[in-house]
């Protein structure tokens, strides 16, 4: 292999010359230029940075066809002096038989070889032979075999997820690469290989629709922030730096939510009406006054009529443009209304006589001051009221500016507000939280349907600024495909080719495209991979369908594992609103995490809990039966350091390989984690909730009270069903008290002397 790691230095050594180059450059010259110049070091930067991260396992398969034909595949493409191909990226369509080929269908090909690699040399070869006729003498008496899928799935875990690019089954090379139009969504069970083929087929499409993709960005949207930890080394490994990967909770920027939601509460604020509730409430934030408008300006009562107040209301509200926006229509208006009222108090006060100057005509007309405004009259008497503090308090009393934190935080913790804004049948009472509280992951939705409703982000200055622009042109070509290619205008979502380029509008070359992209609200994504799907309720597929208006969507997860309350039921149903039809299934079957004897205690539990879906088929047998052990109830769970220090050691992690993965309900996770000290993804043991777990895998598993995860939520069965799938090799149930029946499959063992706790037997409170 030495040769390609050769070429892959003379590649490094080339980008690097190539940056240095432009880089002496030097900063002077035209805008242009300068632009020019920062687009080519951004770009041979990232090729650096790709060169960088394929280090490990550069080449890892290796096809032979007649006559001596030899194609290497690896994690980039490489090419030699001449121009010629010598390693072929995997994404490429010439790479695709090294996944799909099989001894039904070998495609012409005699042998695939996966080749092991440590440190630049090849430590082990697994062949799979498709035509032992066809082959050499010679080539025959190097056949090496056993099957890579299985060594590779045997390998201890490192707390981070892994790329799979040597292994892809042809099942999942079908999801990989798949057409990047419409929504794909990939349903399987756990460890069906769900998560790994969505962040690989996010490197097949940056690499296949490079042009596209690389200008709007793709954004992973995964669980929690443990989770992204997790998956985050993946797409670099695969050469891929240019995605942004986001929580819900972290979909508005500014805001880090990780508060934890009532299972009630969540439903509510998950609803979709909840979009009519706060455009409601927000109508209601527009007021009129009771009756007529009074504001004291150096002693003159100004008033305006209750009337012009609400007609002033009507004609703002009617330019249909957000709160924020139609306000300083509604302030100009209301202005002059003032300047006028103004004139008339003033009218009032004086007496005709008292302007009568000795000597001068008499005077005989009545005074009109207000009929003797002009526009530019209004104009400047609405500048100098709109500096005096009463008048601002009046205006922001009518029709304020807010900002989606202001607006919601005050609607949450207002009861009159939310009674008079929700429709008949939401359960508004769920929502009334206190004014200092915390914000949870089921309110950055509501805070991004908030900032729509009130037009804080600058999507209209952008597109301003864009139909000046010579870009523009480009862009709406760009967004009349997109319109056309996806059926999106006929949807009627977003039909005019202007808006949507000013969507995605570009705003300079210094920031790389993911920069700029997480840190805008009204960002366009070109591609958009959920993970974990089901969790999402119907108001966060409303703010993620805003990230991405093309509607080109990978929607990956698992219905059996929903574990909010407030998340999907079926896919339809999530994403039919949006999609109408265009959308469409892949399923994923074939279970390569957990071994057979623990997916059957898995199996007991989806059977319980959600009879209608059917669990994966498990690849491999595992080394160990999954077992239960009952811990004594006093100072519960007393004993759990020993029995995890006796898993550590079942597993190795002496050697330095592999995990244990401690899950526990919600209720005991700050106590069980004062156990392990230290404990995150990194270390031997990791504790986590349900939620946290979601996703993640470890080599052995300990499940702690599964009572009390069963009844921790509506959905405590979805996550008991999680929990028990984490393993890859062990899995033990630990309990106090009885084992829940839907868990008897488990051999119930007496507790082992040494996890027995001394101290007297009484049932403890967790
Ligand atoms: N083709 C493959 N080759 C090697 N390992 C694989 C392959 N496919 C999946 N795996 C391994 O199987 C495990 C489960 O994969 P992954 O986490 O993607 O599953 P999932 O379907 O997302 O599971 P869950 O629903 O539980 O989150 C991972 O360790 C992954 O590396």
């Amino acid at each position: 292999m030495s040769w390609l790691y050769d070429r892959l230095d003379i590649a490094r050594e080339r980008a690097r010359v190539a940056l240095r180059e432009v880089y002496a450059r030097g900063g002077s010259g035209s805008r242009q230029a300068m632009v020019e110049r920062e687009a080519l070091a951004s770009e041979q930067a990232r090729r650096l940075a790709q060169l960088n991260a394929v280090e490990r396992g550069l080449c890892f398969g290796r096809l032979d066809a007649g006559a001596g034909q030899r194609t290497y595949i690896g994690r980039i493409g490489l090419r030699d002096e001449e121009h010629e191909s010598v390693l072929i990226d995997w994404r490429a369509p010439a790479a695709r038989p090294f996944y799909v080929a099989t001894a039904a269908y070998p495609g012409g090909l005699l042998r695939r070889r996966h080749l092991h690699l440590k440190d630049r040399v090849v430590v082990g070869i697994d062949d799979e032979v498709f035509d032992l006729e066809g082959m050499s003498e010679g080539d025959r008496r190097t056949l090496v075999g056993e099957a890579a899928l299985l060594a590779a799935l045997r390998r201890g875990r490192t707390g981070r997820m892994g790329d799979v690019v040597a292994t892809i089954q042809s099942e999942q090379d079908r999801v990989i690469r798949a057409s990047w139009q419409g929504a794909l969504v990939v349903q399987g069970g756990p460890g069906t290989g769900k998560t790994v083929a969505a962040l690989h087929r996010a490197a097949y499409l940056l690499y296949t629709h490079r042009d596209t993709l690389e200008r709007r960005g793709v954004l992973v949207v995964g669980p929690n922030p443990m989770f992204l930890r997790y998956i985050g080394q993946v797409l670099p490994a695969l050469g891929e730096t240019q995605v942004v990967m986001t929580t819900v909770g972290e979909m508005f920027p500014g805001v880090r939510a990780r508060a934890a939601e009532a299972p009630a509460a969540a439903v509510v604020k998950g609803d979709v009406r909840m979009a009519g509730l706060l455009a409601e409430a927000l109508r209601g934030r527009q007021r009129v006054p009771e009756g007529e408008l009074v504001v004291e300006l150096d002693g003159l009562r100004a008033r305006v009529p209750h009337e012009t107040c609400a007609r002033l209301r009507e004609r703002a509200r009617a330019v249909r443009l957000p709160h924020n926006m139609a306000r300083k229509l509604y302030v100009t208006e209301l202005l002059k209304e003032l300047a006028r009222a103004e004139a008339r108090a003033l009218e009032e006060s004086l007496h005709i006589e008292d302007l009568q100057v000795e000597g001068e005509p008499e005077l005989s007309e009545p005074l009109d001051l207000e009929g003797d405004l002009d526009e530019l009259d209004l104009d400047l008497a609405s500048r100098r009221l709109w500096e005096e503090p009463v008048v601002r308090r009046a205006v922001d009393g009518l029709w304020p500016e807010l900002t989606p934190q202001r607006f919601v935080a005050g609607l949450l913790a207002s009861p009159e507000e939310l009674e008079a804004a929700a429709p008949s049948g939401l359960e508004w009472r769920e929502l009334v939280r206190s004014p200092g509280a915390e914000w949870t992951v089921s309110d950055v939705p509501l805070l991004d349907e908030a900032a729509e409703l009130l037009g804080e982000d600058d999507s209209a200055r952008r597109v301003a600024a864009r139909l000046a622009g010579a870009e523009q042109a480009e862009q709406e070509l760009y967004a009349a495909e997109v319109l056309t290619s996806t059926g999106v205008a006929e949807a009627g979502v977003f039909d005019r080719a202007d808006v949507l380029a000013g969507r995605h509008a570009d705003d300079g070359a210094d920031l790389t495209t993911a920069d700029r992209a997480a840190a805008d609200r009204g960002w366009a994504y070109g591609h958009v991979i959920v993970d974990e799907a089901q969790e999402l309720s119907p108001m966060a597929w409303r703010m993620v369908m805003r990230r991405v208006p093309a509607r080109s969507l990978t929607v990956v997860g698992d219905l059996a594992q929903t574990g909010s309350a407030a998340g999907a039921r079926s896919w339809g149903e999530v994403l039919d609103p949006y999609l109408e039809g265009r959308w469409r299934v892949e399923r994923l079957e074939v279970n390569y995490r957990t071994p057979v004897e623990i997916m059957r205690v898995a199996a007991d539990v989806l059977a319980a809990f959600a009879p209608e879906q059917v669990p994966p088929v498990s690849v491999r047998e595992g080394e160990a039966e999954p077992r239960a052990v009952r811990l004594a109830a006093a100072g519960w769970p007393v004993g759990l350091p020993e029995l995890v220090a006796a898993e550590l050691a079942e597993i190795g992690a002496a050697a330095g390989e592999g995990r244990v993965g401690v899950v526990t309900p919600d209720a005991l996770h700050a106590r069980v984690s004062g156990l392990f000290p230290g404990g995150d993804l990194d270390a031997p043991v990791a504790v986590l909730t349900v939620g946290q777990a979601k996703g993640l895998e470890f080599d052995a598993v300990v499940v702690v009270d599964p009572a009390g995860i069963l009844g921790q939520s509506p959905m405590g069965g979805q996550d008991l069903y999680v929990a028990v799938t984490r393993a890859t090799r062990r899995l033990t149930v630990v309990y106090e008290g009885a084992l829940p029946p839907v868990l008897s499959r488990l051999n119930s063992r007496e507790p082992a002397e040494n996890l027995v706790s001394r101290e007297p037997a009484e049932k403890s409170t967790t």
